[in-house]
């Protein structure tokens, strides 16, 4: 046995969330990588970089198909590395191709009622798709579109209300040995 079997349950697989906007998957994301002792990326932070300006800004100059496509060419850089945990955008599981390279890793879908994520956004202005006259329903149609994308991931964890950010890490990891997958 490796000392990387022995100390990392995943044994070098990258993982990648999945979910809705306010799934908590960069914050999630953040407390999990630190718990495995793997690196954390964030798509939306890389888009960002790669673009030199604020999502909301791309959208407005751009449109969403320019942000979408730099989100491909993100993706497709990041799913190269081991030992990373990757936080992506809530739409990123709409475009097929994504999920080629999605695929090299183990993908995990932070599902959280929609009531939570409505609280957790409300008022927000970083996510161009919810700055419309009814945020509320934005939401929920998303989810209805989404949803059946984010169930074709490797593993489905429904967050509780109350589970704090460390909690659902702490969750993640106990069950990641019920998946099969393999680096
Ligand atoms: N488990 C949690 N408990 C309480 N608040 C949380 C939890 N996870 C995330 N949050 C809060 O919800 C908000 C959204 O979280 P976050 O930005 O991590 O979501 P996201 O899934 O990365 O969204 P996006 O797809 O838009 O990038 C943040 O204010 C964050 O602090
Ligand atoms: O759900 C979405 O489509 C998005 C979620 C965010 O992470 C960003 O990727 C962007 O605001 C679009
Ligand atoms: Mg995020």
């Amino acid at each position: 046995m490796t000392t990387a079997t022995l100390n990392d349950p995943l044994d070098g697989l990258s993982v990648f969330l999945v979910g809705m906007m306010g799934a908590g998957k960069t914050t999630v994301g953040r407390a999990l990588a630190a718990l495995l002792d793997y690196r954390f990326f964030d798509t939306d932070d890389l888009i960002e970089r790669v673009a030199g300006k604020s999502i909301p800004e791309i959208f407005a100059s751009d449109g969403e198909s320019v942000f979408r496509d730099l989100e491909t060419q993100v993706l497709e850089q990041v799913c190269a590395y081991t030992r990373s945990v990757i936080a992506t955008g809530g739409g990123c599981v709409m475009r097929t191709r994504n999920w080629s390279y999605l695929q090299q890793g183990l993908v995990l879908w932070l599902d959280v009622p929609a009531d939570v994520l409505r609280l957790r956004l409300r008022g927000d202005r970083g996510r161009p798709l919810l700055q419309t006259p009814d945020p509320d329903r934005a939401l929920g149609d998303l989810m209805e579109k989404r949803r059946s994308r984010y169930a074709l991931a490797d593993l489905h964890l429904s967050v509780r209300p109350e589970d704090s950010a460390k909690t659902v890490a702490r969750r993640i990891v106990a069950q990641i040995p019920s998946t099969r997958k393999q680096s």
